[in-house]
């Protein structure tokens, strides 16, 4: 949890990117979430702008991976979980019954925490996800694999071996193929839990690069437990406590005049 401790004085890049506001792609509004009778979530109101990159920063526990999974309802197949208000995607609520499954699976990608590939070749594990989709031509397919696995930073370092067992392949490699397989469903959302912290320090630096990449096509929100990862690679900040989003603002607000007193902690190490 102290791992990223202490803060840098200074986050380490500029923080251009977010003076220019662009439109809401996901919105949430007077979001609950319970599991059980346990309220994980409480009254979630704010927005995640398009082409953005917006970290989910927080005390273990605090409800920022239960947020990430309502943003696709993932939470949908596990008996005893509800979410109650709106997640607006484009304006339109993704938790209404009858907002389509798999339009919320293509629009909506999610890389998790521990780099999972599929027990098949790399080609293979990029091909499965996009088969389940669309129907495409051996040379289309082809195509659309070699375009993910070059989004995804990976394709100079595995062009030789794609029928290789992807299980062969690094942690850091293995994790970049999760996200070709995510990118490669073209989708306009990117969830990132934790991507990097089953990674070495290299590894993470160039999901890092990647991720500052992928936000000119994509909409990416990052729960992260590292404070610099969080001001290096976002655009915005949330803080959230015990289920509360207690502050939301842009990245350089957060880490340099957050408003409240509990950010401010949090952020400077003094608790968490
Ligand atoms: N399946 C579950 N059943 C019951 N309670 C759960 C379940 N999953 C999470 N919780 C509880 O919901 C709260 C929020 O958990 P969540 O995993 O979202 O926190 P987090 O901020 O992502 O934590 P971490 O940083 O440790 O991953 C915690 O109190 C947790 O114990």
């Amino acid at each position: 949890m102290n791992d990223a401790r202490p803060l840098p004085a200074k986050p380490q890049r500029a923080f251009a990117a977010a003076a220019a506001p662009t439109p809401a792609k996901l919105s949430a509004r007077g979001l609950d979430f319970y599991y059980g009778d346990f309220h994980a979530v409480k009254n979630i109101n704010f927005d995640m702008p398009e082409k953005r990159v917006t970290a989910l920063i927080g005390p273990s526990g605090c409800g920022k991976s239960t947020l990430l999974r309502v943003f696709n309802r993932i939470y949908a197949l596990y008996p005893k979980q509800e979410a109650r208000g709106e997640v607006l995607l484009d304006g339109e609520n993704i938790l209404a019954p009858k907002y389509p499954m798999n339009r919320l699976r293509s629009k909506v990608g999610m890389v998790f925490q521990k780099p999972v590939p599929f027990p098949m070749t790399i080609y293979e594990n990029v091909a499965y996800a996009i088969r389940h989709h669309e129907k495409l031509s051996k040379a289309q397919m082809n195509e659309r694999v070699e375009q993910a696995l070059v989004q995804a930073a990976l394709w100079e370092e595995v062009k030789d071996k794609l029928g290789q067992s992807a299980l062969g392949l690094s942690g850091g490699q293995q994790q970049r193929l999760c996200i070709a397989r995510a990118i490669a469903l073209r989708p306009e959302v990117l969830l990132l839990d934790e991507p990097t912290s089953a990674l070495d320090p290299i590894s993470t630096s160039r999901i890092e690069q990647l991720i500052e990449e992928l936000k000119r096509d994509y909409t990416i929100v990052i729960v992260t437990h590292n404070m610099q990862q969080a001001a290096r690679v976002s655009d915005y900040t949330a803080f959230m406590y015990l289920g509360d989003m207690i502050e939301h603002d842009t990245t350089e607000t957060i880490f340099s005049n957050p408003s409240k007193q509990q950010t401010e902690d949090y952020i400077t190490g003094r608790f968490g």
